[in-house]
């Protein structure tokens, strides 16, 4: 069983409620119906030029990602070793990456940062630690970079789940499982697998990717993010949990009161996928005054 540490910030005070949205946000956050290229979101069998290209993706990560190569990951990102950089830095390494998982945007991921973290500052205005959340979230990707061995996009990307238990049937494209090391392993195929029911998700080894990855960046660099800011950044793309309510008998009572935020979180990071642009510079500022209140100035990476 995965030992990681346990999360030690407190959680949110009663005063602060997920989906309590101010009544003044008249400007608020509009959820469109359509993605950046005019079909539903997370719709996986539309056809367009990134059908094949996702679904090879998950055909490639669902092969490769096994109990071992997990424990492997965990134990070489684990050391922090590699670089030092500001969360800052990190955002303009991620200008050159497009992910290939993704069916709802092609864009430099530094654009979804930002628009993710805007949407949320407009329903949200007094929630900076979730807007912060939402400019860092997908930080992790700094995987795909030469500087951290280029990793392969199915090692950082894509929805995730966890491995040491059987696969549910809501993880998308899951017929590629059959050719994974651990589908017909008796270990690791049941529904608790190698966990006990109710064991918190803590204690469950999710595939590898960049939300495990940036929780230990966090984490490790001593944020001051609350609890739920660290379990939003882990688990955000664990859609088979926020999404599908596949995976719930691993929870404990601190994961159900932390899902309510990453549901709230979610719409944002999902539905603010577009073609409309952020003018960097102009909000900049804003958001280096977050970094210095929730980090050091410089992070192990
Ligand atoms: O394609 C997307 C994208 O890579 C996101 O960053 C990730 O969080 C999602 O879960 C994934 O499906
Ligand atoms: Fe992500
Ligand atoms: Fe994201």
């Amino acid at each position: 069983m995965a030992t990681n540490n346990v999360n030690d910030k407190p959680l949110l005070g009663t005063e602060v409620k997920a989906n309590n949205i101010s009544d003044d946000n008249k400007e608020g956050f509009k959820v469109p119906q359509n993605n950046a290229f005019g079909q539903t979101f997370r719709d996986y069998n539309a056809h367009s030029d990134r059908k094949d290209i996702v679904e090879e993706f998950y055909r490639l990560n669902h092969i490769n990602q096994s109990v071992d190569f997990v424990n492997q990951m965990r134990e070489k990102y684990g050391k922090l070793d590699r670089t030092e950089m500001s969360i800052w830095e990190c955002c303009e390494l991620l200008n050159e990456f497009i992910d290939e998982s993704d069916p709802d945007l092609d864009e430099p991921q530094i654009e979804h940062l930002l628009q993710t973290a805007e949407a949320i500052r407009k329903d949200y205005p007094n929630e900076d630690w979730m807007h912060l959340v939402g400019l860092i979230h997908d930080l992790g990707k700094v995987l795909l970079h030469p500087k951290f061995g280029e990793l392969p996009q199915w090692a950082v990307v894509g929805d995730t789940y966890p491995v040491g238990c059987a696969f549910d049937e809501s993880i998308i494209h899951h017929k590629y499982f059959k050719d994974n090391p651990d589908y017909n392993n008796p270990k690791y195929n049941t529904k608790n697998g190698i966990y006990k029911e109710g064991c918190g998700l803590n204690n469950v080894l999710m595939s590898w990717g960049h939300d495990d990855y940036m929780y230990m960046v966090a984490k490790e660099n001593k944020t001051t993010l609350p609890s739920a800011a660290l379990f939003i950044i882990r688990y955000h793309s664990f859609y088979p949990l926020h999404k599908c309510g596949a995976y719930k008998h691993l929870m404990n009572e601190e994961d159900e009161e932390n899902l309510k935020w990453l549901h709230t979180f979610n719409k944002y990071d999902l539905y603010s996928k577009s073609k409309v642009r952020i003018d960097v510079e102009k909000v900049k500022p804003y958001y280096l005054s977050l970094i210095d209140k929730y980090f050091p100035a410089k992070l192990k990476w």
